[in-house]
């Protein structure tokens, strides 16, 4: 049985991704809208971009608190918040549709993503995702780190510096590897398992852009920050 032993720094750096993680939650009162009463396909796309809207705001304070983020260089802070702002938003959608919800709320949620206008092609993949992201059964630490891994991605499009991101990636990988077999030492493959969800991350992002499309097609309105992050014109 592999003794885990966690260095200062890393107890550190545990502490200030975890509380930050915690601090930046998305409001509940979207879910919370979602649950209330039946809307139209319109207004559950525009309680959705909302919410979006809102996780994206979340995800910039987030990221402001990764030790060494705010160090990078300006641009490769710009470029990282934008190609990990999809597939931050899928791991906090799965970990917000995971948790423990009163009886019949789940149902109530996914009957309303699926009636907001996003074709049934997508709705499968994502729904997939998230249940294989609920069998984890992760931790708050570990939500936490797996969101700042995706965020600290050294080969985003427009990286310059990518080793400098590669280093910050290194400590938070490592100190998740430690994590995985502190709390699920049954499973030696855990920590693999946790990286390939990122794989599967990278694949809904793909399909978020073609979901877009769809979406603009139906010209659907979206805020000015949602134009900016999802590059939609
Ligand atoms: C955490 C921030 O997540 C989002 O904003 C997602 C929410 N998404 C969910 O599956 C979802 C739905 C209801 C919940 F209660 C929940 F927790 C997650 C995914 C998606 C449907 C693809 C979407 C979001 N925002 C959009 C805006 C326009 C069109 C589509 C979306």
């Amino acid at each position: 049985k592999e003794k885990i032993e966690f260095t200062t720094e890393q107890q550190a750096l545990m502490r200030v991704i975890t509380d930050a993680y915690n601090k930046h939650q998305i409001p509940q009162d979207v879910t919370k809208k979602l649950l209330q009463d039946q809307y139209s396909t319109e207004e559950n796309f525009l309680l959705l971009t909302e919410m979006a809207t809102s996780q994206v705001q979340v995800l910039v304070e987030f990221t402001k608190n990764i030790p060494g983020f705010l160090s990078l260089d300006r641009e490769d802070q710009i470029a990282l918040l934008k190609g990990s702002a999809v597939e931050a938003m899928f791991l906090r959608s799965a970990q917000a549709l995971n948790k423990k919800m009163p009886i019949g709320h789940t149902e109530v949620l996914e009957e309303r993503i699926h009636k907001s206008g996003i074709s049934e092609e997508f709705i499968k993949p994502m729904f997939n995702f998230y249940k294989s992201i609920g069998e984890l059964h992760m931790v708050l630490e570990e939500q936490a780190l797996l969101t700042t891994i995706t965020i600290l991605t050294p080969d985003r499009p427009y990286v310059k510096d990518q080793p400098a991101v590669e280093r910050l990636q290194e400590n938070v990988l490592d100190l998740l590897r430690k994590m995985c077999v502190l709390h699920h030492p049954q499973e030696p493959q855990y920590f693999a398992r946790l990286l390939g969800r990122l794989t599967e991350l990278r694949t809904l992002s793909h399909y978020h852009a073609e979901m877009l499309a769809s979406w603009k097609v139906n010209n659907h309105k979206f805020t000015p920050l949602l134009c900016e992050i999802w590059d939609v014109q």
